[in-house]
This record gives C-alpha cells, sequence and structure tokens, in this order.
C-alpha cells in the first residue's frame, strides 16, 4: 500500500518585493503511513503551512517530490481529491447561513448525498445547534463546522492546521476527542499544532519541523526514548552528603536547590540502596522521562532565555549549527530501525 503523504526534499524561498528571499523549506520530507494520527510540529515560520499548502497545489514548490496515496502532486490531485479533506486556511462560512445549510451547500457542490449532512453534524457533535446561523457560533463551533464539511466525502485523510488554535480547554479537549473518534473509525489525520501536549496525546507519530527541515520523525515514544538520558530526581534531607555518596559510588549528579539529578545507572533501587546504607532516606525518587514539549525546544533550539528577547518568525534565525535527525522507523514486526 503506498504511503498516505510522502515528501521529499521540498524546498520552497518566497520572494519579497524589495525585502530579499526568504526560504520557508529547505529539503523538507515527510512521511505519513495509513492508520497514523500523525503529529505536524514546529515553532512559528518553520515551514508547516506551507508544507500544508505546498501538498494540496495552493503554493508552487521550487523543486521536491511530493504525492499523496501514492499519486505525484500537484499533478495527480485530482485523482485524489475525493479521498482528502483538508483545512488548512481559517475556513470563512457565511454568517447568516445555518450549520445545515452551509453544510447541504456544500454536499450538493461536491456531489455528496445530502444524508451525510446529519451524519457529520452528529460526528462533530453539531447536531443540537445545526439550525442556528453560524455568526451565534463559538469559534469552537466554527472549527467543528469545519471539520464537519471536510469529513462530508467520507475521506481517508483528514489534514488539520492547527485545529486547536483560539479554543479554550474545553474546546480543545472536545478536538482531541474528535480527532481520536475519527482515528479509530480509520481516517488517517495529519494534524499541525503547537500544543505539544496535545499532539502528545493524541498521536502515535510525529515529524519536526525546524527552519524548512526535518528535524525528527517517528513513533511519538521513540522519539521521546531517543531523548532518555536515563536520569531520576531524588529528593533527600541532607542532599550534599547524598551527592557525595552517589558520586562516590561512580554516578553522576547534578544539584538543582531543591533537588539531585542522578545519571549513571538504569536500576533506581540502586540509588535507594547506596543512600540507605548510609542512613539517608528518600523523599522522592523519580524517573526523568522527556516529554514532546523538551524534546520539541531542545531539537528547534526555541527554549527561552531569561533577558534574550524571543524572536517569534523561525525562518529569520540564523541556521542552527550540529543540527540533528532523528528518524525513528518500525518496520512491520515492531522493530525500530
Ligand atoms: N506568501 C508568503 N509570502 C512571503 N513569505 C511567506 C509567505 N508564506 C509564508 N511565508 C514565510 O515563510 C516562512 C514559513 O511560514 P509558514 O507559514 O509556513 O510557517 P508556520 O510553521 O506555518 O508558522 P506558524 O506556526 O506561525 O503558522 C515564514 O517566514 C513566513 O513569513
Amino acid at each position: 500500500m503506498p504511503a498516505v503523504i510522502e515528501i521529499n526534499g521540498l524546498s520552497k524561498a518566497f520572494t519579497r518585493f524589495r525585502r530579499g528571499r526568504r526560504v520557508a523549506l529547505d529539503g523538507f520530507d515527510m512521511l505519513v503511513e495509513p492508520g497514523q494520527v500523525h503529529g505536524f510540529l514546529g515553532p512559528n515560520g518553520s515551514g508547516k503551512t506551507t508544507t500544508l499548502r505546498t501538498l494540496l497545489g495552493l503554493v508552487r514548490a521550487d523543486s521536491g517530490r511530493m504525492a499523496l496515496f501514492g499519486q505525484p502532486t500537484p499533478h495527480g490531485l485530482p485523482a485524489v481529491a475525493s479521498r482528502f479533506g483538508a483545512i488548512v486556511e481559517s475556513p470563512q462560512f457565511f454568517g447568516n447561513f445555518t450549520g445545515r445549510r452551509t453544510l447541504r451547500l456544500l454536499a450538493v457542490a461536491g456531489g455528496v448525498p445530502p444524508t451525510r449532512v446529519d451524519e457529520v453534524l452528529t460526528q462533530v457533535g453539531l447536531r443540537d445547534r445545526a439550525d442556528e446561523r453560524v455568526k451565534a457560533y463559538s469559534l469552537g463551533m466554527k472549527q467543528r463546522l469545519a471539520v464537519a464539511s471536510a469529513l462530508l466525502k467520507q475521506p481517508e485523510l483528514l489534514i488539520l492546521d492547527e485545529p486547536a488554535n483560539g479554543l479554550d480547554p474545553a474546546g480543545i479537549r472536545e478536538m482531541r476527542d474528535l480527532m481520536r473518534g475519527l482515528a479509530a473509525a480509520g481516517v488517517t489525520v495529519l494534524v499541525s499544532s503547537h500544543i505539544l501536549a496535545e499532539i502528545q496525546q493524541i498521536c502515535d507519530h510525529v515529524t519536526i519541523i525546524s527552519r524548512g527541515r526535518r528535524v525528527a520523525a517517528g513513533p511519538v515514544e521513540a522519539v521521546l526514548a531517543g531523548f532518555d538520558h536515563g536520569e531520576f530526581r531524588i529528593r533527600v534531607a541532607e542532599q550534599t552528603r547524598a551527592a557525595e555518596i552517589i558520586q562516590a559510588a561512580g554516578l553522576t549528579v547534578a544539584a538543582h536547590p531543591d533537588h539531585l539529578v542522578v545519571a549513571g545507572t538504569e536500576d533506581p533501587a540502586r540509588i535507594s540502596q547506596l543512600l540507605g546504607e548510609q542512613g539517608l532516606w528518600l523523599r522522592e525518587l523519580t524517573p526523568l522521562t522527556p516529554d514532546l514539549e523538551s524534546v520539541f525546544l531542545e531539537l528547534t533550539d526555541t527554549r527561552p532565555r531569561p533577558g534574550v528577547p524571543r524572536q517569534v518568525d523561525e525562518s529569520v534565525l540564523p541556521a542552527a549549527t550540529g543540527a540533528r535527525e532523528i528518524t525513528i522507523s518500525v518496520d512491520d514486526e515492531g522493530a525500530r530501525s
């Protein structure tokens, strides 16, 4: 079965009047396989929207190859148009139309049976409000209407650019549940977002982009595992003495104001034994497992630094030196390569 989305070496620079060229994509690669809920992460200005717009034929690439369901794009788009739905720009609806009328018109225009309208309204949880005018909808309801419009064709792939943008926590949660439901129904989902905790909760795979290049890709857990340094946070009453004992045993210790970070052993029992033998009792011993946010900040080098103003468009930063790419794939037997 061909990949749902395959992008190789995609490059795009925008030429701005009297302001020179801005490189948005610089040899970007991406692979999305059927059934994945794939998170697409990157700082502001890293090239996410440009990638999606180029894939959908809205922007012309300078170079590189892209395919949707094995069909090269943009030329092959008509052949696969009925197989995917995408919300890449903020959708604009007529405020005076009801949600139901909006979807009915879109169904007619797309040659979709009108019975689909109620199905998608139910799917996105808008059925009770379907006969209200769109201008009375909250932002979250408008987002759902947009998702409903993309679902009319029963797509195999749904592409969502920042679906949680502007939503309150309840709205984000609803959007998350909606995406989970779609994934459970077998829809492949590609979702770009800044909300890393959300991505970590709903996505099984991830691609991280920085300055127009892929810097990490693979199953979320495998990408995180690549950043697991096998550290433990410990709290103990006599911190200085504890640090000396641990160091003397050949482990490494970093002291923080109210805790120590210990590395050099995979076995937490070793730490408690070392300290217990010297009459020191642990108040806390926690494995430090990386989360997507810390991995993202490390890979994209966008961690805020005290006293240093942050540049919000990543594409204007000087290229990071020593950037590494982590690509982790899992073969059919589940073995990592
Ligand atoms: N039409 C355009 N003309 C000129 N520059 C553009 C255009 N579209 C995008 N860019 C520039 O390309 C770079 C990448 O933009 P893009 O919108 O793809 O980033 P993004 O990762 O989606 O960012 P955000 O998370 O802020 O939406 C930015 O510097 C942006 O200003």
